[in-house]
């Protein structure tokens, strides 16, 4: 749910914002007060959905954001990735204001939207054409990246030859070719079932740590967050969100699926899941 705001809304600024921008090094992302709102055309009012939100991904970081449905994790996303102005505050990345996209950053959506009439290796290096790579090094590119991320033989095959997950391998695959700083993965196993899931996010896991890219990953499952982040930035409940809650997860990499059964790991999924559903305001 958004909040509908009066016309000359300013936000306040306060310590965290500070904090985010000078803790951060090169390379990192500063989501410094941000906020984002929508006109609807139903009736031309402006809707909040994210009041103020500062934070950073430290470079080459896995850093997970979750929090309840509708609290605006996809916008803050596309604004990050340049696809949604901010109403106000300042986002930067490597230092480069973000005013719109741009190659540094890569998006990969929950739907692997694969051309269908084009083969795994020429979706992969449709990207690189479209950036006028010469043929061969765009082909030699994509076939590496392919390889990386476990389609090697499947370089022919037309996307409705593929499950679910090879699609989203596939989709993962696009996004990298084009060698971005930043991956900004929207709920991407989300339409997978829960053991693709889980092969997808150990799948994930190896080709980041081969890759070691920032990483802003946007779900709806506490426990995927957990297993994957090295934080957990936790946004409040909509509309008018904040930051209820940015939580660390230290277990050492690489790591399994054993570490889901550990107490320490229960701990945090159980910590976050009590912010939410106690409809956390903000705390950071
Ligand atoms: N293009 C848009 N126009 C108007 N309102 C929008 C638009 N996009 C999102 N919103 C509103 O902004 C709020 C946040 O939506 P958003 O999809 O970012 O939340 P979310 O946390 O990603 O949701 P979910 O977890 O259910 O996917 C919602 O109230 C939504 O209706």
């Amino acid at each position: 749910m958004s909040e509908v705001i009066e016309a000359n809304h300013r936000p306040v600024r306060d310590v965290s914002a500070t904090a985010a921008s000078t803790q951060a090094g090169p390379g990192a992302l500063v989501i410094d007060h941000v906020g984002i709102t929508f006109t609807a055309r139903r009736d031309n009012k402006r809707y909040r959905a994210i009041k103020d939100v500062s934070f950073t991904v430290r470079e080459n970081e896995f850093c997970c954001v979750v929090g309840p449905s509708g609290c605006g994790k996809s916008s803050l996303l596309l604004a990050v990735a340049g696809l949604v102005p901010a109403s106000h505050g300042e986002m930067s990345f490597d230092g480069n204001r973000i005013v719109s996209p741009e190659r540094d950053r890569a998006v990969v959506f929950q739907s692997a939207s694969l051309l269908p009439w084009r083969t795994v290796i020429a979706n992969v290096s449709y990207g690189l054409e479209m950036m006028k790579v010469p043929r061969r090094e765009a082909r030699e590119r994509s076939r590496a990246i392919v390889e990386l991320v476990g389609l090697k033989g499947f370089e022919g095959h037309y996307p409705h030859e593929l499950s679910g997950g090879m699609q989203q391998r596939v989709n993962l695959a696009r996004a990298l070719v084009a060698d971005p700083q930043l991956l900004l993965m929207d709920e991407p196993f989300a339409a997978l079932d829960a053991q693709t899931r889980e092969v997808m996010q150990a799948e994930l896991l190896r080709i980041w740590g081969q890759m070691r890219k920032s990483v802003m990953f946007v779900t709806h499952q506490i426990d995927e967050a957990v297993f994957l982040g090295d934080r957990v930035i936790v946004l409040s409940k909509g509309p008018g969100t904040t930051i209820a809650d940015i939580v660390e997860v230290n277990f050492p990499r690489p790591r399994s699926e054993e570490v889901k059964r550990t107490p320490e790991f229960l701990a945090l999924v159980d910590r976050i899941w009590n912010c939410i559903r106690s409809g956390a305001t903000a705390q950071n």
